[in-house]
């Protein structure tokens, strides 16, 4: 058996671990939609995929549509289940819900001083992904951009 005092005093300090829902949204160019965190928010001036904190009783989705409304001003009626990563930074323990948008309602721009950027990705030979317009990209997202240079839609 463990030695639970030891885990019950690393429990007390570990910051509680929030949901986010997170919207993977690509156009027809095969560009991927970033936002920078403005000043003020924890890592500002990181790029990342639009999104933000479920609350209390709400569905992932429902967070996402919430949070996609508030940030860009677009509406989704879907969304898909893509992945979860899970991530601790010394501000917060986060558990990343990544869903793919593959439709929309509106033009997303920026409606919390954030800047907005459609960014190709391109895989360096070393397989890494290089951002050029909106790096430095939050380090919880970045594995997952080589999967997504993968993804080569069907229409
Ligand atoms: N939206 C988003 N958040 C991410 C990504 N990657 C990642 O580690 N995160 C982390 O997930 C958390 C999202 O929280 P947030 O501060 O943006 O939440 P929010 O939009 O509800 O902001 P608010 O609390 O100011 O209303 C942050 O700790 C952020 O560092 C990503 O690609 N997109
Ligand atoms: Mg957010």
């Amino acid at each position: 058996m463990s030695e639970p005092s030891h885990f019950d005093s690393t429990i007390d300090i570990a910051p509680k671990r929030l949901d986010v829902a997170v919207g993977v949204l690509r156009n027809t160019q095969g560009e991927f939609l970033f936002a920078q965190r403005p000043e003020g928010k924890p890592m500002a001036g990181f790029w990342e995929f639009p999104g933000g904190k479920v609350e209390s009783g709400e569905s992932i989705h429902a967070a996402l549509a919430r949070e996609l409304h508030e940030e860009l001003g677009i509406d989704i009626a879907d969304s898909m289940r893509w992945l979860e990563v899970e991530h601790v930074y010394p501000h917060a323990h986060v558990l990343l819900h990544f869903r793919i948008i593959s439709e929309w309602r509106g033009k997303p721009h920026g409606r919390e001083n954030q800047a907005l950027h459609w960014q190709k990705l391109y895989v360096n030979d070393d397989g890494t992904v290089s951002t050029p317009s909106t790096e430095p990209v939050l380090p919880a997202t970045v594995p997952l951009l080589a999967q997504l240079a993968q993804w080569t839609p069907n229409h």
